[in-house]
């Protein structure tokens, strides 16, 4: 092994410089992980004060779709990697940005082919082959009602640019169709246009599957599985008990949609089981939000693991540490300056931690914490996670 890492001094002409694209919750805790490497980190997000800008040693606020925006800060910034943190960027601009020299992770091409659902299906199906939902893309009403009736109810919608759930429904019967072609018209991350339309999986239950891209090769986390409900996840816990067929097959599928999407850090990949059975979903080129659990169930989190791989640091191996579970802290409601209170009672039992995300404001439904816990059983840690989730009143 050779060693080619260097780490210079923060804020000097030598410190290694980290640029996040999006600075979210996710973000946060990657950043965290930097600083203790002593990186310097400079934080980028569509609004002021994103979580991740509250720990990095300075931030941008741009809207993140602008390539020529973009561009002009990371120019200026001149980042020895970027890192995107959300689907909704500008990445033709970060494919140029790779060409002319800069590093992105994973890849240009990964971020480019995942922000949009075309790119990735194409690819894990199209070119991959791997068993997805049957599935149709429409750019107009009429395009949509034909994949309508070509899929079959019930199926799923979603803006072709979106996380979280964010202008996704499920259409269940001839009633759900206009409203669900409305929401993915409004409620995408990235404005109106097209959409996917996916048969339904009647899956047993869904994993994902962190696939580590490192120095030394590929290493899995143990399944994570996780309950989600509007397309948005709520609960999630790990490890999730499967077959051995299906845990080879989750990885063997894992191992082939990273591969080729190449470079260092984690991939959260998104898999449907029943039985044996497994169908590839999605897959982000970065930490995934069911990972938060790994902040307790590991030795190593998917931040810690993401921050070794892309600063080319070795990973020789991930220590589970018993049966763990998260349960999102998802208010609703209109405020700028949210109070979090209950944290004596969530927190009076051992073996339960909280992340409170200090996002800057509350319109409609966002996840603006997350409750950790870990238990003798998986049941007893979502329990637990879910009671102290609980406890935690906001007052806006
Ligand atoms: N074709 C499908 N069949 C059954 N369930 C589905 C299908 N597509 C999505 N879902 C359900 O909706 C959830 C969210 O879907 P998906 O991951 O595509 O949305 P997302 O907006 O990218 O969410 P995130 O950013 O949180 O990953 C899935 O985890 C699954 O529970
Ligand atoms: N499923 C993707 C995901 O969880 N992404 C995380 O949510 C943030 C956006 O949150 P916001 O919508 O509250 O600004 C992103 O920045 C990322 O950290
Ligand atoms: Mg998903």
């Amino acid at each position: 092994m050779t060693d080619t890492v260097r780490i210079g001094t923060p804020l000097k002409d030598n410190a290694f410089r980290v640029l996040f694209c999006g600075s979210g919750e996710l973000g946060k805790e990657v950043v965290i992980e930097l600083q203790r490497f002593g990186v310097e980190v400079i934080a980028v997000d569509r609004y002021a004060n994103a979580p991740a800008m509250q720990v990095a040693h300075r931030s941008h606020v741009v809207d993140m779709l602008d390539g020529a925006a973009l561009r002009s800060i990371i120019e200026a910034e001149k980042p020895n990697l970027i890192v995107p943190e959300i689907e909704a960027i500008a990445t033709p601009e970060l494919v140029k940005l790779e060409q002319e020299g800069y590093r992105v992770i994973p890849t240009a091409r990964a971020v480019n082919l995942t922000m949009n659902r075309e790119g990735i299906r194409r690819l894990a199906a199209e070119e991959l082959g791997l068993a997805t939902s049957p599935y149709r893309f429409a750019e107009s009403k009429e395009e949509y009602l034909a994949a309508v009736e070509a899929i079959g109810m019930p199926l799923v919608v979603k803006p072709v640019m979106s996380s979280s759930g964010k202008g996704q429904s499920t259409v269940k019967s001839a009633d759900d169709i206009e409203a669900a072609w409305d929401y993915a018209q409004t409620g995408g991350r990235a404005g109106k246009g097209r959409v996917i339309v996916e048969g339904f999986v009647d899956f047993d239950y869904e994993i994902t599957l962190l696939t580590v891209k490192h120095r030394d090769g590929i290493s899995f986390c143990d399944p994570i599985g996780h309950h989600q409900e509007d397309g948005d996840y709520r609960e999630s816990w790990q490890p999730q008990p499967m077959s051995d067929k299906a845990l080879a097959r989750s990885k063997e599928i894992a191992e082939a949609v990273a591969s080729n999407l190449g470079g260092y850090g984690v991939y959260g990949v998104e898999l449907f089981v029943k039985g044996d059975d497994v169908w590839f979903s999605e897959v982000s080129p970065r930490p995934h939000d069911t990972g938060l659990v790994t902040l307790v169930s590991q030795d190593l989190s998917e931040f810690a693991l993401h921050a070794r791989a892309i600063l080319g640091l070795p990973i020789p191996a991930i220590r589970q540490q018993g049966p763990s579970a998260s349960a999102v802290i998802l208010p609703e409601g209109d405020s700028d300056a949210v109070a979090y209170s209950g944290l004596e009672k969530a927190l009076a039992q051992p073996d339960i931690f909280l992340r409170l995300f200090g996002k800057p404001e509350l319109k409609g439904r966002r996840r603006m914490g997350v409750a950790l816990a870990s238990g003798s059983s998986i049941a007893e840690a979502r329990e637990k996670a879910a009671q102290a989730a609980a406890a935690v009143k906001t007052e806006l």
